[in-house]
């Protein structure tokens, strides 16, 4: 059952110079490449496209370059470097198949595991259609070595196209359970607080769907960074139900339900976001709101 969960989050790639990353990239998510995010202020990472697929949606993302340092580098550019490797769901090392894993490689693979031990990872061996059929495996069988032999290896040729729905399958298969993070498929210009709301809703109608057929809606009342913190948002939310039977049913037992509720929505946000919020959320009765026009314009609709 868990497999037919819809699953959405953040792949990186990785790798040296001219490995490959940025060609994958261009052919994983086609022409809808190049779409800034529209929100410099919170975004620590720079979206290069998304990947829709039935079951799941991929936000691939930059991440700071790994330079390997030559100088010192100081604390906090490798906290910088840690933090956005933590943030992502899947890293995949782009390793070249016409290439002998070399040190640089090794030193990227380190750095990966040393920075973000729960990340998951993944093998790309990329340009495979630049070697013959009998030199993939001794290259596969290397990488192997090097990654672990829990780590999926996936060879692909971005200019061919060449295996890029097995990569595809493979990284969404290692993203956590969750909704579009980009709802209508693409990279929208869509105001956050849709999504947000989006977001919230999708968390407190699970588990209850039946309980609460289209009775659910969400405001975002007010979106503030915290005063003395830049790193942090408060998002303050309503949760609209119609009957006071619903209202019990989303807060749940002394308020378990709405906390567990309140958790899942915000590391989506977050997610989404790319900055730390405060999530604070209240449930509210709007009696048949669905029947009323003045609420339901109150209430977006
Ligand atoms: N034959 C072949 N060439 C490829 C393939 N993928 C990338 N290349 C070539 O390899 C070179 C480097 O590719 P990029 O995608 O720019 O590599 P990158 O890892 O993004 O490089 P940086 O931006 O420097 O980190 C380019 O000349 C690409 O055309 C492939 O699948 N097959």
């Amino acid at each position: 059952m868990a497999d037919e969960q819809f699953r959405s989050g953040l792949v990186c790639f990785v790798g040296r110079p001219n490995t490959g990353k940025s060609t994958l990239t261009n052919a994983l998510v086609g022409e809808k490449i190049a779409i800034t995010s529209s929100r410099p202020q919170t975004t620590r990472h720079t979206i290069r496209g998304v990947v829709n697929r039935p079951d799941a949606q991929l936000i691939l993302v930059d991440t700071p370059g790994l330079h390997r340092p030559r100088t010192l580098l100081g604390q906090r550019l490798n906290d910088l470097v840690r933090d956005t490797y933590s943030e992502v769901d899947v890293i995949a090392l782009c390793i070249p198949a016409d290439e002998k894993i070399g040190p640089g490689d090794r030193w990227i693979l380190q750095q990966v595991r040393q920075l973000a031990p729960e990340t998951k990872l993944v093998g790309v061996l990329t340009k495979i259609d630049k070697v013959r059929k009998q030199q993939l495996a001794p290259q596969l069988l290397a990488l192997s070595e090097q990654i672990g032999p829990d780590v999926e290896i996936v060879p692909v040729s971005a200019t061919d196209r060449d295996n890029l729905d097995t990569l595809v399958r493979v990284l969404a298969s290692l993203l956590p359970p969750g909704p579009a993070l980009y709802p209508d498929g693409e990279l929208t210009d869509e105001p956050d607080e849709k999504l947000m709301a989006e977001l919230i809703r999708e968390a407190a109608l699970e588990g209850v769907r039946d309980e609460l057929p289209h009775s659910l809606a969400v405001v975002i009342e007010e979106v503030r960074p915290r005063e003395d913190r830049t790193d942090l948002l408060d998002v303050h939310a309503l949760i609209y139900v119609e009957r006071s039977s619903q209202k019990a049913i989303v807060i749940g037992k002394g308020g378990a339900r709405l906390r567990e509720v309140g958790t899942t929505a915000r590391k989506q946000i977050e997610r989404l976001l790319g900055t730390k919020i405060y999530l604070d959320l209240h449930v509210k009765v709007a009696k048949d709101w669905q029947r009323d026009p003045k609420q339901l314009g109150k209430l977006g609709f």
